[in-house]
């Protein structure tokens, strides 16, 4: 570790709409899966924080949920978590796609960004999808919104620009001494791990409004010394339709479900678990504030 005065850390708050590759992007620098990923939008939904420690910076990711205009309790809960991210943070990364020129939702989130005084560095993303003379008038376009700290094109998918981006973020971090222990990769914990990787597995096997209709709690995790660790899951559901789809014909969809969670689970905890997933109706989940507590949306 470095002399203490030389040393940099904060908090990067990582913002952009729904799918531009948030989650994608921290797990790169993380070199693991913190944070689920799937082609679908919405699927971050609680703030999830990665911590890189170097040789002399100490860099604390929080992936943000989408920022979206919110039409139910929980897309409300998630626009909240994303703006309370924002106000703990250091610097604020505004990831954006390159196929269009900046919308009103980004005008606002910048508008918005803005009031907060903090370095804003705009990313646009997925570089890899456009022709570079198609990328150079979207840059230019986002340049007129307000004057970013940094604006760098990266592929987060293809490694393109990171090594770039991060020197970027380690000059704007301030000066201090590393806020956590320079082994923690994460805050949360193996039950919270567990849950989210169910839940991604969901969100890529069932289509339509399945994987917004659902969410998992994990109701016990036994950890062994001998043998396999014992974790019951379940996943929550607001109609009883939607709880026979989960299991599908003659639960050969869920044992399905279980059986690519499990192997994902053993990777990430590198030890074998059980695993079992029971499926529940929870009417109108996401439009009740007192459910969503009850389920972890707090
Ligand atoms: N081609 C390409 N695809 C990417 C890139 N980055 C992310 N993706 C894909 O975009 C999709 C969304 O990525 P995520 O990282 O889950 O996006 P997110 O912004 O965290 O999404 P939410 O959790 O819904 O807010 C996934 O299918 C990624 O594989 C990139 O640089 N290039």
């Amino acid at each position: 570790m470095q002399n203490k005065k030389d040393f940099r850390s904060g908090y990067v708050a990582v913002i952009g709409e729904p799918n531009v590759g948030k989650s994608t992007l921290i797990n790169n620098y993380m070199g693991c899966k913190l944070s689920i990923v799937t082609h679908k939008p919405q699927t971050t939904r609680k703030k999830i924080m990665g911590i890189l420690t170097k040789e002399d910076y100490q860099i604390i990711f929080f992936d943000t949920p989408g920022i979206i205009e919110p039409t139910y309790e929980l897309q409300k809960y998630m626009v909240k978590t994303a703006y309370s991210v924002i106000k703990e943070a250091d610097i604020l990364l505004m990831m954006v796609e390159p196929f269009k020129q900046p919308a009103k939702i980004h005008r606002d989130v910048v508008k918005k960004l803005a009031t907060f005084n903090k370095p804003i560095l705009l990313v646009i993303n997925k570089v890899d999808m456009v022709e570079k003379d198609k990328l150079l008038p979207i840059i230019a376009s986002y340049n007129t919104l307000m004057k970013f700290s940094e604006i760098i094109p990266i592929s987060a998918k293809e490694g393109t620009n990171l090594e770039r981006l991060l020197s970027l973020i380690v000059q704007y971090l301030p000066e201090g001494e590393p806020l956590y222990p320079e082994d923690s990769i994460t805050d949360y914990n193996e039950r919270f791990l567990a849950a989210e990787i169910i839940r991604e597995k969901v969100f890529e096997f069932y289509g339509e409004e399945i994987p917004y209709s659902s969410t998992v709690e994990i109701e016990e995790f036994k950890e062994r010394e001998k043998g396999r660790d014992y974790i019951k899951a379940i996943i929550y559901v607001e109609r009883k339709s939607q709880k026979g789809i989960i299991i599908g014909e003659e639960g050969k969809a869920i044992k399905h479900v279980g059986v690519i969670a499990r192997k994902d689970i053993e990777d990430q905890l590198g030890r074998e678990v059980f695993l079992e997933l029971h499926v529940k109706v929870m009417e109108k989940w996401r439009k009740d504030t007192h459910k969503l507590k009850r389920l972890g949306y707090q």
